[in-house]
């Protein structure tokens, strides 16, 4: 528990709400008064294209936390200091400008946020002044959760028992940040969050998705999910229908509490409903990710991009070149010819989201029937999701590539047709993105090729033309992946 201040300043990152909040609790608790920033990252902006979903969701679930905040203190004088800088060192210049002895925040075990809080830290302790790190957007962080002999948990299973095991009330417990609420300072500057254009953004369709910002979008989502909760179990798997609970981008960014979703999802598992304990493993998966980011941080290099967990993996020759670049553009855009690949990346550029099902089918696709090096995925999918997690993100493409821990074994490999039939069978989420194939039937509309001429001249489709002959044959890809996969047989100089 940190020491009792005069002055504190609450920073908020992934974590833009106002209630259940571990860092601003403890500001409240331990500060005669606290002030409240979040700073718009020159280092993460900058490089942004100029339009992101991910950006517009943060401003507007901004303007929601600072009315928040204002409605909560004193005379609603409250508020949070918006500023558009880099925050390594805006962060410490505030606390020296505010006189704040201690600036609180919740803990980021991603790379790039563990090198800038270390820049923060080490900039205020120089001007005699404290930075307090919480644990907040994960139930079990870091070394909680370990084996029985001490180490950190390379597979699932186990670790999901173990946190089953431990997890109890105080675990699940909300922060009661409105109890101490009365020391939220007034706002010493004008305030007011920056508009889309002032952060040098344009707008994107976000209001058109169904992906309402704020801690209000979250918990409307989530109302309507605890309505399909139930089901979820069955739904899941079938992107044609409205089964996951599309939280994803809520998690990221803080805007509910995980202890709360946490919370509602095992007090129903614990009365036995089978959607509720299948949705509970959904977010056990999230925190096991983080763990394996954290104790093996081998798994991301300094900017945050892959390193296989096996370095057996290292061995392994992806394609490279001109046809290899050919090949991950037409991956990019949907134009690999197999439908179900194609409208999963139709659906991701359209919508940011990406059914997990589907992640699963196009990285198993990049990775073993393009043969192409898994960490271009990561990266395409990190620019795009709006729910893009480092450590989840890394977590599923190594899975899919089976370099990760807790490994699909290599000559695990998806078949695109077959996952097809068996999740979209009727094909109606292919033909919400891919309209121009509603004319075939059948098998056909999951793998066009093999249609008769006759049958795609009365659908109207021509291949090459209305859509893409297949960029590779799955038969023969999987058999060329055999063989570059073989080269992880031989033993590994490191094994985890
Ligand atoms: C290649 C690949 C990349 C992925 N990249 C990301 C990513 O960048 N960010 C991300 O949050 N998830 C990622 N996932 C996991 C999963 O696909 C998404 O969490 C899920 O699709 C989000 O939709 P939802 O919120 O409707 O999920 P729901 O099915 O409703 O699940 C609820 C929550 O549980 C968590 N969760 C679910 N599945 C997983 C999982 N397999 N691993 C970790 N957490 C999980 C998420 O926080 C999710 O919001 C990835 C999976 C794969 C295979």
């Amino acid at each position: 528990m940190p020491a009792h201040y005069d002055t504190g300043l609450m920073w908020f990152r992934r974590d833009l709400r106002a209630h259940d909040n571990a860092a601003l609790y403890q500001a409240l608790k331990s500060c005669r008064q606290v002030h409240c920033v979040f700073v718009f990252d020159r280092a993460i902006l900058d490089p942004l294209p100029r339009r992101d979903r991910r950006v517009e969701f943060i401003r507007e679930s901004l303007v929601e936390l600072d009315a928040t905040l204002r409605a909560l203190s004193p005379q609603g004088q409250g508020g949070l200091i918006v500023l558009h800088e880099d925050a390594a060192t805006a962060i410490p210049a505030l606390a020296a400008r505010l006189g704040a002895q201690a600036v609180f925040a919740n803990r980021d075990d991603e790379k790039p946020a563990l090198a800038r809080d270390g820049e923060v830290a080490r900039a205020l302790s120089a001007d005699g002044r404290t930075l307090h790190g919480f644990k907040d957007h994960v139930v079990f962080e870091r070394d909680e959760l370990l084996t029985q002999g001490g180490k950190p948990y390379t597979v699932f299973t186990p670790y999901k028992k173990s946190w089953l095991a431990k997890v109890d009330a105080f675990y699940l417990r909300a922060y009661p940040v409105e109890t101490y609420a009365a020391a939220l300072a007034p706002r010493p500057m004008p305030g007011g969050v920056p508009s889309l254009a002032e952060l040098g953004f344009g707008t994107t369709n976000l209001s058109q998705l169904e992906l309402p910002a704020g801690t209000a979008g979250g918990r409307k989502l989530f109302a309507d999910f605890e309505a399909r909760m139930a089901r979820y179990d069955e739904a899941r798997d079938f992107p044609a229908v409205r089964g996951p609970s599309y939280l994803g981008v809520h998690l990221r960014f803080g805007t509910l509490s995980i202890r709360e979703l946490a919370a509602a999802g095992h007090a129903r598992a614990q009365r036995g409903d089978a959607g509720a304990s299948t949705w509970l493993s959904e977010l056990i998966w999230r925190d096991f990710y983080m763990q394996v980011l954290a104790n093996f941080p081998h798994v991301a290099d300094e900017t945050g991009w892959g390193g296989n967990f096996r370095p057996e993996y290292d061995r392994i020759a992806w394609e490279q070149g001109p046809q290899a670049d050919a090949l991950f553009q037409a991956w990019c855009e949907g134009r690999t010819g197999y439908p179900l690949v194609d409208a999963a990346m139709a659906q991701l550029l359209a919508t940011g989201y990406m059914h997990n099902r589907l992640r699963m089918v196009v990285a198993s696709f990049l990775s073993k029937d393009l043969g192409l090096d898994w960490r271009l995925g990561e990266r395409f999918f990190a620019l795009h999701l709006n729910d893009y997690e480092l450590a989840s993100n890394n977590g599923g493409w190594q899975w899919a590539s089976s370099s990760g821990c807790d490994a699909q074994p290599y000559f695990r490999i998806f078949n695109p047709v077959s996952q097809s039939l068996k999740f979209d069978p009727e094909g109606r989420f292919i033909l919400r993105y891919l309209p121009q194939l509603a004319g075939l039937k059948g098998d056909a509309l999951h793998a066009p090729w093999t249609a008769r001429p006759l049958d795609l001249a009365a659908a109207g489709v021509e291949l090459g033309k209305d859509y893409p002959r297949p960029i590779v044959m799955h038969d023969e890809a999987r058999d060329r992946t055999l063989a570059r996969y073989a080269v992880v047989k031989k033993p590994a100089a490191v094994q985890y």
